[in-house]
């Protein structure tokens, strides 16, 4: 938000992504310019992709694409690049998807959001919601975490800050009789979208999950399609945790969609492509930064092309 206005999203992209790409240009890049390419190189080119976070299987085939197109050859710095931004977009490719709900024809548009504490979860409703009233959507932000009244009261500056409208409880009011009558008001009330923060941490695994699966059940009371995004947000700066989150999540909660923020805090932003290929629900959104704007539809060749430093 105190980021220049005019800054393109591409920009913002790549500097999202600058510790990573730095990362990758001074370890990977460097090693693999000027002599042919050998077998040599391309280990050394594994060992810092494995370090990078991209995990084992994507790694193998990555290395196997760089080498079909590079092995043997002498390449400069922009062909390396190039050729890597290939092989990691080719394993992003098919793991992009679009979230957009406005143009899906359903109102009220339900959104749950879904994720630890600390994720990014809150954050990333608020810009959701203040890019929606922007397009002059009307939006209901929901407060599902009843337990913690600073979560509540963080969504509510964000609800202000937006012009969304708020619907919130009092402290460990049931947060899926909470939803339902939500959800009931604003079907009445002609409302474009409705985002639903849930908890990021109850007692135990369980109950966090029998929370959100009964918030869910409520909600296809009303319409049996509902929620029609369930967004699990994900800190990259968690690294490889990351995946066991959304092991966790996947698995339990009907995630239809990822977002995956703050990879602008971590080196290893290349962990974004395991997680990806470990979920069944494609990847939507990346967060790169604290700013509205740095909140961005997942784009997989722009993406690559960023995290290996390539500048457009
Ligand atoms: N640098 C950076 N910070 C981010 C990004 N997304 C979220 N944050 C910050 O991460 C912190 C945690 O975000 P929250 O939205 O509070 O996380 P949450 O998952 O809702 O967590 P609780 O509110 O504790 O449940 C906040 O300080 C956000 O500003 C991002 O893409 N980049």
């Amino acid at each position: 938000m105190n980021d220049t206005p005019k800054k393109g999203w591409f920009q913002r992209l790549s500097d999202g992504l600058a510790r990573s790409s730095k990362q990758i240009t001074e370890t990977v890049v460097g090693g693999l310019v000027k002599e042919p390419l050998d077998q040599a190189a391309l280990d050394r080119l594994e060992e810092h992709l494995l370090e990078s976070d991209l995990g084992p299987a994507a790694t193998d085939r990555i290395v196997a694409r760089f080498r079909d197109l590079r092995f043997g050859k002498v390449s400069d710095e922009r062909e390396v690049k190039e050729a890597l931004a290939e092989a990691v977009a080719a394993e992003l490719l098919p793991r992009q998807a679009t979230f957009d709900p406005l143009a899906e024809g359903i109102k009220p548009y339900v959104v749950l959001f879904v994720g630890v504490n600390g994720s990014g979860k809150t954050t990333t409703l608020g810009k959701i919601a203040a890019d929606l009233t922007a397009k002059g959507a009307k939006v209901m932000i929901v407060a599902g975490d009843t337990f913690r009244a600073a979560a509540r009261e963080q969504l509510k500056v964000w609800a202000e800050r937006s012009g969304a409208d708020f619907e919130s409880r009092r402290d460990g009011a049931d947060p899926a009789g909470l939803a339902f009558d939500a959800y009931t008001k604003a079907r009445a009330e002609n409302y474009d979208v409705v985002l639903i923060d849930t908890a990021g941490r109850l007692q135990n695994k369980s109950a966090l999950m029998d929370e959100l699966l009964k918030i869910v059940r409520v909600l296809k009371k009303i319409d049996p399609d509902a929620p029609h995004e369930t967004l699990l947000v994900l800190d990259a700066t968690v690294g490889r945790n990351a995946l066991a989150q959304e092991q966790i999540f996947g698995r339990a909660a009907y995630v239809s969609g990822i977002v995956m923020t703050k990879l602008d805090g971590t080196a290893r932003g290349g962990v974004l492509v395991p997680v990806a290929q470990a979920s069944d629900a494609p990847l939507k959104l990346i967060g790169v930064g604290e700013g509205i704007e740095d909140l961005q539809p997942f784009d997989a060749r722009a993406f690559s092309r960023s995290l290996v430093g390539l500048e457009d």
